[in-house]
């Protein structure tokens, strides 16, 4: 069993609302790393953090990325630095994998008013924002099928253009989806 797709970019991209958006779409189940995180850990991703630090959040989320690719055949949005793992990288090769790109402002209107991305609170989160593109753009590219720049799209036509380069590129026939 393996994702229909796999939602991967940066903070803000909308890999929460548009993957949930997709699967609801597809007709598959939707499931969020994130989430998977959260509850192997038994709090919120800001204590993992504070309390464990960013390398425990990073185990954490190699696993549930890990499980998440083996056991989900429905759409699986991963965490905004899922990607900097290489053996996640590698574990992506061969899937369908969607990156939602949003560039520096847009990324940093979207996150900036909430709290819940520890990596973006502090003095100066833009240009946090912008190292993190920096380091990321690349690896995003590596791992991606289909890229689709949300900046200026609506979450519902961000839905529709993923769907469309999804199927010119072959892969949301019907037997993938059942
Ligand atoms: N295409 C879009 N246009 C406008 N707002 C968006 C879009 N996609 C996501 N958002 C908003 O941006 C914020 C972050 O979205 P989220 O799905 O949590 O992103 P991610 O999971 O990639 O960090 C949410 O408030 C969401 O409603
Ligand atoms: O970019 C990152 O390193 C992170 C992004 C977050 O997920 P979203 O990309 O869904 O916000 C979450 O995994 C954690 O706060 C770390
Ligand atoms: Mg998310």
């Amino acid at each position: 069993m393996s994702p229909v797709a796999v939602v991967v970019g940066p903070p803000g991209a909308g890999k929460t609302t548009i993957g949930r958006a997709l699967a609801a779409a597809l007709g598959v189940p939707f499931r969020d790393v994130d989430a998977d995180v959260v509850t192997a850990a038994g709090k919120p991703i800001t204590d993992i953090f504070t309390e464990d630090g960013e390398e425990a959040f990073r185990a954490l989320e190699e696993r549930a990325v890990a499980a998440g690719l083996a056991e989900h055949a429905g759409v699986l949005a991963l965490g905004g630095g899922s990607v900097l793992s290489a053996a996640t990288r590698a574990l992506l090769a061969g899937h369908t994998v969607v990156f939602l790109n949003v560039g520096l402002a847009e990324g940093v209107r979207r996150t900036g008013l909430s709290a819940a991305r520890p990596l973006l609170v502090g003095i100066n989160p833009r240009a946090r924002f912008r190292e993190l593109l920096e380091q990321r753009l690349p690896l995003y590219r590596e791992v991606a099928t289909v890229e689709v720049t949300t900046d200026d799209l609506a979450p519902e036509e961000v839905v529709a253009r993923v769907l469309a380069d999804l199927d010119r590129a072959g892969t949301t026939n019907e037997e993938d989806r059942r």
